[in-house]
């Protein structure tokens, strides 16, 4: 497998010693940062808890529209960027696509090193979603990369030289990759992969952050039965499965690739696990079963990685319900008793809040539309909803697979009780495939593994329920919205907030936002120039606090659907208060043909949105972001258009080109809401672009 490449090691003495500071960095340091007020972002999720609520708060909701760009980075990439930049010392690790390592120096956005582990770019269709990767690790002057392929790799932070890998899948069977961040415990590096989509089994390493020596594995699934079992934990998951479609060979699923906590005090770590292979609980299954370990989150020991307890959000998952989504650690004060709990909201589309001492169910409320459970009864089993589990015909998977809300960090701010949840609606159309026989993916036949039926599924009718995307502030202890926000589609990123009462959160259509924690009003945003996936980080560099993010378009979703102009390379941008850099030219040079000056109520854009995206957006495209194809983007118009947009709405001279006219469906208040949402999205994506 491939080599390191290291470059422009620094030589300023100032710089090596930040980059040394990674040193410092133990589990310790890693669960300080979220105790304290600290200047550092030094692991995924901020800390083990990953909360994502940063104590800092220079920058708040009183200056938050002062907010400028300091610096961009380009990561040269042209394809998803999920990463979560970590930070300690001013300097940021970050990865890009393909696996693609990159230290930088947040004091002057340039470049320190950068690592490519050299992925097989051939290879790319072992993964379901893109050659994305959501970031490192770091621990004692280490970085930890899981590269695409299934390698776990250790790198020196300072120099951006290899100091080990190990082939995390080595001997497995199936199209194993990686996409999620390694977390490291108590020096251990631990890491899950991806690939239940096509017939693998999933399991979770601990490797020795020094040494790379393995150090425990804990698989999610059973193997074959006629053999003898890994643990006691295998044993009784066995029996929730119906060894009559030899499930071990096909893998079984259960891959995770995605969230990792710890609570250091109940010393136990918790893996959020994925969906079943193949995806057809009968085809899987053909008795039925819960089959454990799918879709739960389990608890584990990090020293030995024994099982401990699990909780099983959807029992014999039959829709890629994966509950590989963040989890975050906290307490909450529920019926007058202090719980220590965990917060997830996995895809399925229902927000749990579990006792995470003994994984005991406390309570479960859908945040978006769902049509496959009516809720969870006291023990925590799912409600069924009668002819959600009938795949002989077609139905409207209601959350489809994307999920009600996927890998997009969610975060928890205690001061406001609030949890901020990148949510999204993309229902499909689905049905078992009669014929499904397992055959191990290969190229062009990627889906080999979902026993879904995609020849009947192109003849059958598009959903009722429309693709929609928002972010949701969630009240866990009520279980109930607390304020929403309408995206223009599904897809949106990952979620910060902080002790300066704001919610920051990256855009499929291209921005950065920030947003009032406590209310939900848009205080500031600047664009970004293309969709965002990953959530911003922010942090401290010499006094000053800093809100980084990687943006970059892609991943499972991104792969087909755009909002964006999607040439833009993967970009790191990184914002302060009074900054005054100038975006990169790719954005630049969209910005003297933005419409100007048409007079409009901000208080009609959120109404605007909801009227432009069901009725415009199909053949516009998203105003300001998209360039506009054979039909205009209507923020690039003369601002006499924007003016008079009834007349062409209204039984206008585009008639004949093909446009609709929308006498009696859109009213005139309607009409300029619609203009306040164009001429409110143009002005918000203008002043840095202008600088
Ligand atoms: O089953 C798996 O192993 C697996 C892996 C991944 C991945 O590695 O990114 C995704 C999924 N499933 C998945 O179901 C999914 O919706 C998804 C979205 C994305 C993404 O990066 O946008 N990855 C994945």
């Amino acid at each position: 497998m491939g080599a390191s490449i290291a470059q422009a090691q620094s030589t300023d003495p100032g710089t090596q010693a930040r980059l040394d500071a990674t040193k410092r960095v133990d589990s310790k340091f890693i669960r300080a940062n979220g105790a304290g007020k600290t200047a550092d972002w030094p692991s995924y999720g901020l800390d083990y808890s990953e909360a994502r609520f940063s104590k800092l708060d220079q920058v708040n909701a009183g200056n938050v529209k002062q907010l400028g760009l300091a610096w961009t980075y380009n990561l040269e990439s042209t394809r998803g960027v999920e990463a979560t930049p970590l930070v300690v010392d001013g300097i940021m690790y970050v990865t890009a696509t393909w696996s693609v390592v990159h230290a930088i120096d947040t004091r002057t956005g340039q470049k320190l090193w950068t690592f490519d582990p050299k992925v097989d770019k051939t290879k790319a269709y072992k993964g379901c979603c893109d050659a994305v990767n959501r970031g490192v690790a770091m621990y004692e002057g280490k970085i930890f990369l899981g590269a695409f392929d299934g390698r776990l790799i250790a790198i020196d932070a300072a120099t951006g030289k290899m100091v080990w890998e190990k082939n995390t899948v080595e001997g497995q069977k199936g199209n194993y990759t990686i996409t999620g961040a390694p977390r490291v415990i108590k020096g251990k590096v631990v890491i899950g992969n991806s690939g239940a989509d096509f017939g693998v089994r999933g399991f979770v390493t601990a490797y020795d952050a020094k040494t790379g020596a393995q150090k425990w594995r804990w698989f999610v699934v059973p193997g074959d039965p006629s053999k003898p079992f890994e643990d006691a934990s295998m044993a009784k998951a066995a029996k929730t499965w119906d060894p009559s479609a030899k499930y071990w060979e096909h893998g079984g699923g259960g891959t995770a690739w995605d969230s990792i906590t710890y609570d250091p005090d109940l010393n136990l770590m918790y893996v959020g696990t994925g969906n079943g292979s193949p995806w057809s609980h009968k085809a899987r299954s053909p008795k039925g079963g819960d089959n454990l370990y799918l879709a739960s989150i389990v608890a584990l020991n990090p020293d030995t990685g024994k099982y401990v307890w699990h909780y099983q959000e959807t029992p014999g998952d039959n829709w890629d319900y994966t509950s590989t989504q963040p989890m975050i650690l906290t307490d909450l004060k529920i019926d007058g008793k202090q719980r220590k709990v965990i917060l997830h909201a996995p895809k399925n589309g229902f927000f749990f809040v579990i006792d995470r001492t003994n994984g005991k169910f406390i309570s479960a409320k859908n945040f978006t539309e769902v049509n496959w459970a009516s809720g969870y009864d006291k023990n925590g089993r799912p409600i069924d909803i009668p002819g959600a589990r009938d795949g002989s015909k077609p139905r409207d998977s209601i959350p489809g697979p994307y999920g009600g809300h996927n890998w997009h960090s969610m975060s928890f701010n205690p001061q406001t009780g609030l949890a901020y949840i990148p949510q999204q609606n993309i229902p499909l159309n689905i049905m078992d495939d009669k014929t499904w026989k397992f055959n191990e993916a290969a190229p062009g036949r990627p889906q080999s593994g979902t026993g879904w039926n995609t020849a009947e599924l192109l003849n059958v009718e598009q959903p009722k329920s429309k693709p929609s995307g928002r972010l949701v502030a969630w009240d866990p202890i009520a279980q109930k919205e607390a304020w929403g926000v309408e995206h223009v589609g599904p897809g949106s990123g990952g979620t910060l907030t902080t002790a300066g009462n704001l919610v920051f959160q990256g855009t499929v259509d291209g921005r950065l936002v920030a947003y009032n924690a406590k209310t939900g009003e848009k205080l500031w945003d600047s664009p970004v120039g293309t969709g965002v996936l990953a959530a911003p980080v922010t942090y401290m560099v010499d006094g000053k606090q800093y809100v980084s993010v990687a943006v970059g378009w892609g991943g499972n979703f991104g792969m087909v659907q755009r909002y964006t102009d999607q040439q833009a390379p993967g970009t790191v941008y990184t914002f302060a208060v009074g900054g005054t850099a100038k975006v990169p030219d790719y954005v630049q040079k969209k910005v003297d043909k933005l419409v100007a000056g048409v007079k409009y109520d901000p208080a009609k854009v959120q109404a605007g949105t909801l009227l432009y995206v069901a009725n415009c957006l199909a053949c516009h495209g998203v105003p300001a972001v998209d360039r506009g194809g054979a039909i205009p983007n209507l923020a690039y118009l003369d601002a006499a258009y924007i003016e008079n947009l009834d007349k062409f709405i209204l039984k206008g001279p585009a008639t004949d080109r093909g446009m609709p006219d929308f006498t009696g469906k859109l009213s005139m208040g309607d009409i300029d809401a619609i203009k306040a949402f164009i001429q409110g999205t143009a002005d918000a994506v203008r002043p840095s672009m202008a600088k």
